[in-house]
Order: structure tokens, then C-alpha cells, then sequence
């Protein structure tokens, strides 16, 4: 990661893709791809910036209030934001299109809009998450549902939606194989109010913003043991290390994982309220059952489904997680999270290397 001023690039401050940009589809009207959708509109009032919906109740609400009434309910929206249902028109004569879908549910809507985008058109990622039963990445979800390969970026960081939408100062990291892709979302993006650095690492960016999801189900669940803040480091450099094990074995770069989009939304999802994982975390650890805080929810926890899809792929890839496979025994409901803090600190004492 480099903030330094003294890096010269060639591209910083660039403008062009944003200004050659006309039209822009968000698929999925959550509260991150709202909030996305937002910096884009904020950065270029005449960029034609509209969100793919399922609902229509919910796409005409946005339209004529200018809010996302369900997800983010308390900002208006710049007037350059719109909403359809129609896919063949939302996705028609796009620059870019942004996916916003829940993992899980991501391969099956793929493929049903795949014929209303083109093959060219440059899909930028914002889902976090690994897919049950395959574990695959989206990187590997957005093709196959796709049918075919298609200019392909994935967007990670520590990205709270409604700061993005206070216009707090953020970090992403865009990264894609084409380099030149990854210039362009930072040329799109960029704005006084975010920095998105680049990066060839796509294995490394997906991973770490798909396991610290995971990560921070577990340290929910420690705050709400109430097991103190020693035990609550512990807990999250453990975790870290095992993001590391596992993810360098699938081949992301150790510097990707100790920067922004790996450490930086390590500790933001670990240690802030606002994560909806860690709030899964801390309702099990204060007695809540899943069924209870997945009922009480209407918004994606990504880190639910990915902890069954972290213990498929430690075993994949022999390496020995025992906080991020706790997490995936606590909630499949085959151990509760007190027997789970025994068994660990019941595990044998190990250098520290
Ligand atoms: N909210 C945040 O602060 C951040 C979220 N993310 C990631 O962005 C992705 C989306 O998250 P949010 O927008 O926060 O979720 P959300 O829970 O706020 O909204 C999910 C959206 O997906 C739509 N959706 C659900 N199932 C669908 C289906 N079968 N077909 C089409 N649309 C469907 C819903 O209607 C809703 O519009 C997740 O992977 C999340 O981890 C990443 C960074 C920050
Ligand atoms: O990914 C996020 C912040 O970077 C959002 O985390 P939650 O999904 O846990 O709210």
C-alpha cells in the first residue's frame, strides 16, 4: 500500500475514464451497492447512474423520494441515481457494470441477465463472500454464471456503506489481472473522498474480504461472552494468521494481506458495531440462537455462508484453522460458542513463530 506523495504515476488524479463514461449499472439495491452508486453519481452529475431492482414498489420509491427506503433509508440520493426492474434496459449501453449480489445468490441471477450484457462491458465486484458447496470466488462465480469470461474487477476495503454515504474519507483496493482495468475503477472512483489502490492480487483482495467475514463472527462472539479485550486480540491476530495459512496457500500475496483490504477490514469488520457479522457474533455469544438473529436481519451477514465453504477449503488445502472452523461449528449448531473458547484454549501450548 502507498499513500507516499512521492510515488509517481502516471495516471494519478486522471479523469478521463470518468469523463468518457456515460452510463453505469448497479446490480443489486442493497446498501453497499447504493452506496457505491452514490460516490459515482456525486463524482459526475450527468453519469447516468442506475441500480438494477427486483422490486418495483421499491425501484418507484427510489425514483420519486430519492432514498433506498429499505437499506438506507435516512440519505437522499443524487437526482443522476435511478432505478428500473428492467434488466434488458438497466444493463444496455453500460461503461461498466457493478454487482452487488449476495454471494449465494449471485450465480443464479448471473444467469439470468446474461444476455442483457455485453461481452466487453467491465464488471466491477463488491460481493464478499465464498460460495457454499463450490467455494468458489466471485472471481470464479462471475464467469461461470456468466458463460463465458468477461473484463472482470473486484472492489475490497474497509467500506462501511453509510460512511461512504456521509462522504467519510474511505480506501478500496481494486484489483484485476488487467492491470489497466484496475486504473480505470481508480480513474472512475476516485474522488476527495476515496482513495482505491490498485492491485494485480484478485486471490489475495477476495479472500481476505471474504474470510474476515468469518473472522468477525468470531470476535462478535467473544464481545458477547463478554470474554475481556486480552482475550479479544488474541482471538483477532489468531484469526489473521489463519487468513494468511490459508489464503497463501490459494496464492495471495502476503503483502495484500497485511494491507488495506486485508488487515484494514480485519479490524474495521472486527472491532466496529456497524458490521452486520460481528452483530451476528455478539447476539450467539450473548445466548441469541441463528435462527433468532438471522429472523431479526433484512440485511446479508456474507460471513454465515462462507464459514461452512473456509472449512471445505482448510481441509482442501491441509491447513489447520481452529477459530475459523469454531465459527462454522457454532453455527451449523454442532457446538456451542462456550465449549468452543474451552476447546481452544485447551489446544496445546505452541511456540510463537
Ligand atoms: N454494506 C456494506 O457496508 C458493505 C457490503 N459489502 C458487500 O456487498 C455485498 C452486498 O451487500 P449489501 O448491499 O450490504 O447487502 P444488503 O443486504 O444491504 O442488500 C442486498 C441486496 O441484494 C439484493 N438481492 C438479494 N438476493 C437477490 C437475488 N436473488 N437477486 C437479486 N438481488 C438480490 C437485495 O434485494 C438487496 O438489494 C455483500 O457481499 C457484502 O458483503 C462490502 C463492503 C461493505
Ligand atoms: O465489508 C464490510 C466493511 O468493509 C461490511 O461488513 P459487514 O457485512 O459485516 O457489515
Amino acid at each position: 500500500m502507498r499513500w507516499a506523495a512521492f510515488v509517481e504515476s502516471a495516471h494519478a488524479n486522471d479523469e478521463s475514464v470518468l469523463q468518457s463514461s456515460k452510463k453505469v449499472a448497479i446490480m443489486g439495491g442493497g446498501s453497499f451497492g447504493t452506496a457505491m452508486a452514490t460516490l459515482l453519481a456525486r463524482n459526475k452529475a450527468d453519469l447516468d447512474v442506475v441500480i438494477l431492482m427486483r422490486n418495483e414498489d421499491d425501484a418507484r420509491a427510489l425514483n420519486e423520494e430519492h432514498r433506498n427506503v429499505k437499506y438506507l433509508p435516512k440519505y437522499s440520493l443524487p437526482v443522476n441515481i435511478r432505478a428500473s426492474t428492467d434488466a434488458k434496459e438497466a444493463l444496455a449501453g453500460c461503461d461498466f457494470i457493478i454487482h452487488a449480489v449476495p454471494v449465494q445468490q449471485s450465480r443464479k441471477f448471473l444467469a439470468g441477465v446474461k444476455d442483457y450484457i455485453d461481452p466487453k462491458t467491465p464488471m466491477l465486484c463488491l460481493s464478499k463472500g465464498l460460495e457454499t458447496g463450490t467455494c468458489d470466488m466471485m472471481s470464479e462465480i462471475i464467469p461461470s454464471g456468466l458463460g463465458r469470461d468477461q473484463p472482470l474487477a473486484v472492489l475490497s476495503g474497509p467500506t462501511f456503506a453509510v460512511e461512504l454515504m456521509q462522504g467519510l474519507p474511505t480506501t478500496i483496493v481494486a484489483a484485476s489481472e488487467d492491470e489497466s482495468l484496475a486504473i480505470s475503477v481508480q480513474q472512475l472512483f476516485g474522488s476527495s473522498c476515496l482513495r482505491v489502490n490498485t492491485s494485480t492480487d484478485v486471490t489475495g483482495v477476495e479472500l481476505s474480504g471474504a474470510m474476515k467475514n468469518v473472522l468477525a463472527i468470531a470476535a462478535g462472539i467473544v464481545e458477547g461472552l463478554e470474554l475481556g479485550n486480552n482475550a479479544m486480540a488474541a482471538l483477532v491476530a489468531q484469526g489473521v494468521a489463519e487468513i494468511r495459512w490459508l489464503a497463501g496457500k490459494m496464492g495471495a500475496r502476503p503483502e495484500t494481506l497485511a494491507g488495506v483490504s486485508g488487515t484494514g477490514d480485519i479490524m474495521l469488520t472486527c472491532f466496529v458495531n456497524l458490521s452486520r457479522n460481528r452483530t451476528v457474533g455478539v447476539r450467539l455469544g450473548s445466548g441469541e440462537t441463528l435462527e433468532e438473529v438471522l429472523g431479526s436481519m433484512n440485511q446479508v451477514a456474507e460471513g454465515v455462508a462462507t464459514a461452512a465453504a473456509v472449512v471445505q477449503l482448510a481441509k482442501r488445502y491441509r491447513v489447520h484453522l481452529p477459530v475459523l472452523t469454531a465459527v462454522a461449528s457454532i453455527l451449523d449448531g454442532h457446538m456451542d460458542a462456550k465449549t468452543a473458547v474451552d476447546k481452544i484454549m485447551h489446544l496445546p501450548q505452541v511456540p510463537e513463530v
